[in-house]
């Protein structure tokens, strides 16, 4: 059973679409860093309790470079995690991040590699810099549309096995990363399970963004009735992989809150409580499931 979820107080997000990710790790992190700081100052919107990085945000994405860039983060999940013996560039670039910007930060995610195995792993900091929770990518980038895009994440990476969320003092919030969105059932447990708000960096493509990453979350938010939001990187032609960009947040009603283009850029939102009560008070599904003919899945 899930321990109670903290009252639902109002938030604000800012989601940074990243650009500029090079093969120069140490390029990557001083940017990511940079930007997390110009978030923070609320450039562009309101000072952000929430800041989320994109997907793969301090290496290229693809198969073949997440074990070249994969970093040994040696968290255990109920135990204090020693920032001062992180073996993690990337992990300790966040921690000091979330520190001076005084918010918590969702760190996109970054190949993780622990015991011979390769993850595709977000992390999350408290605004004292703690890290706080990891989610594992659980279901693996395996795709192959003919004549369009043919990606396997499964080349290298291993998902995860564990679903993940966290508690703030405004909001339980989940977790997911990309290919994650397609898999209902989890966003379905982690609203039961008491999230008001789901965060899944991601990296769409040129081929599915423009037909499933907007159709996905708002599905995702109106079929649980939370808040739902997705960070990306910016769109680079010269890269291997082209990102859709478009990260966005999305209200209990589905409603678009805030969008990027495929350029990178800060999208600030605010998070209301009242729109997630008035879409459960409106629209009662919440306590019209027929649990007498259909099972709950968040039961464990
Ligand atoms: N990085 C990813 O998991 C991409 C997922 C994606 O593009 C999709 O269509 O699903």
């Amino acid at each position: 059973m899930a321990s109670p979820a903290p009252t639902f107080k109002a938030f604000n997000i800012a989601l940074i679409q990243l650009g500029g990710v090079t093969d120069n790790k140490t390029d990557n992190l001083k940017h990511a860093h940079e930007m997390i700081l110009k978030a923070a100052a609320g450039e562009g919107g309101s000072k952000p309790n929430v800041i989320v990085l994109p997907e793969c945000f301090n290496s290229p994405y693809g198969h073949v470079h997440f074990p070249n860039y994969a970093e040994t983060i040696a968290y255990m999940p109920n135990e204090q995690y020693d920032m001062a013996k992180s073996q993690s560039d990337s992990v300790k670039m966040l921690s000091k991040a979330a520190q001076e910007a005084g918010a918590w930060i969702i760190g996109g995610s970054i190949p993780e590699t622990d015991d011979g195995k390769v993850y595709n792993t977000c992390t999350v900091y408290s605004p004292k810099g703690d890290l706080i929770a990891i989610h594992r990518k659980l279901h693996l980038f395996d795709i192959d549309i003919p004549g369009k895009i043919k990606f396997k994440e499964s080349e290298t990476l291993t998902g995860g096995n564990s679903l993940n969320f966290f508690d703030t003092d405004f909001a339980r919030i989940g977790l997911g990363i990309c290919y994650d969105i397609r898999f209902p059932e989890m966003a379905m447990i982690a609203a039961r399970k008491g999230c008001h708000a789901l965060i899944y960096p991601g990296a769409f493509n040129m081929t599915t963004g423009p037909l499933h990453w907007e159709l996905l979350q708002r599905a995702r938010a109106v079929d649980n009735q939370i808040y739902f939001a997705t960070c990306s990187p910016a769109r680079d032609m010269s890269a291997s992989y082209h990102a859709w960009g478009h990260s966005m947040i999305v209200d209990p009603m589905g409603i678009i809150l805030g969008e990027a283009t495929e350029e990178e850029a800060i999208t600030h939102a605010h998070i209301d409580p009242m729109a997630w009560h008035e879409a459960r008070k409106g629209i009662p599904v919440t306590v019209q499931r027929r649990f007498d003919v259909y099972p709950d899945v968040s039961v464990e």
